[in-house]
């Protein structure tokens, strides 16, 4: 499966986040992620445009917009599986520092897929082998990254399992015998067995009831904070972004508009547009 899809037209640009705007203790020559001038237009129409961001280890960047404002297009350009029209994409990875992941070959983009790297679909389906049991799901990622005994295998994926809170007795059984949180739960674990630095997430709440969600953000919270984990999370929903998400980016028409730390942006929101977002949400 080509991880790139090169059809459509596109375009970029580059929004710089100020270093007023970061946090002083980071270091900004340690990004974990550097997004630069990334952009991607389908014909005419943009998908994002002129996107750049840097992203640290151990934090957590969401991305906000309403719908078509480019957040999916721009998760899809960070994370391989869309083909922007330009820009650079740099990650450090371990052996060689920043690369940019856009240059590399496509088998070099799939071993990071599988190891350093995470995709949490909102729709589990996507991200689960639906006809494999609970537990060859996450030994699957094990095996994919040189794991071999099948007792360790085994035994990492109960206790992944476990910290996601599925009862380890359903090990065996297929995800179509899960609820939807549960199989939520488990594309989680299956993409955190292997210990990932960055993980791209895109509404991992999304079609979940309200008590499912909470659940969920506060499971999520606690891995991303346990493993140091950094992301990219997309989503519409403020709620998600306020607790799980460090910084911002608000994005409107495939730009953004708008970038801070969470509490500063969703509290105190300079740009039109964001005080709109912010304001529609504060009268639901
Ligand atoms: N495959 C495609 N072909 C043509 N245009 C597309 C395609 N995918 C997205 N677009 C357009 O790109 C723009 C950004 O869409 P995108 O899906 O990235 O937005 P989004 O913020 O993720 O929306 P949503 O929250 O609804 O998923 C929209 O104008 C959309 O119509």
């Amino acid at each position: 499966m080509a991880l790139l899809d090169a059809s459509g037209g596109d375009i970029f640009r580059e929004e710089e986040v100020h270093a007023s705007s970061l946090p002083k203790y980071l270091d900004p020559d340690s990004s974990l992620l550097s997004v630069r001038s990334v952009t991607k237009r389908y014909g005419a129409r943009i998908g994002c445009d002129d996107i750049s961001f840097d992203l640290w280890p151990g934090e957590v960047l969401g991305v906000v917009g309403e719908s078509g404002s480019g957040k999916s297009t721009l998760l899809g350009c960070l994370s391989g599986q869309l083909l922007p029209d330009a820009g650079e994409v740099l990650f450090d990875t371990r052996d060689h520092g920043l690369v940019d992941t856009l240059r590399m070959s496509e088998s070099q983009r799939r071993h990071l897929a599988r190891t350093d790297w995470a995709f949490v679909h909102q729709n589990p389906r996507d991200g689960l082998r639906m006809g494999v049991s609970a537990g060859g799901n996450v030994g699957e990622r094990m095996m994919a990254t040189g794991a071999r005994h099948y007792g360790r295998i085994r035994e990492a994926a109960s206790d992944w399992l476990r910290r996601v809170e599925i009862d380890v007795t359903r090990i065996d059984d297929r995800p179509r015998q899960f609820s939807g949180g549960m199989q939520q739960r488990l594309q989680i674990a299956r993409n955190l067995v292997s210990g990932p630095r960055l993980a791209f997430m895109d509404e991992p709440t999304g079609g979940l009831d309200v008590s499912v969600q909470a659940r969920l953000l506060d499971l999520l919270r606690g891995l991303v904070r346990d493993m140091g984990l950094s992301a990219v999370l997309v989503t519409h929903d403020l709620a998600v972004v306020r607790l799980l998400a460090d910084r911002l980016i608000v994005m409107k028409d495939g730009r953004v508009v708008e970038t801070g730390l969470t509490d500063q942006v969703l509290d105190d929101p300079q740009h039109g547009y964001t005080q709109l977002l912010v304001s529609s949400v504060l009268q639901v």
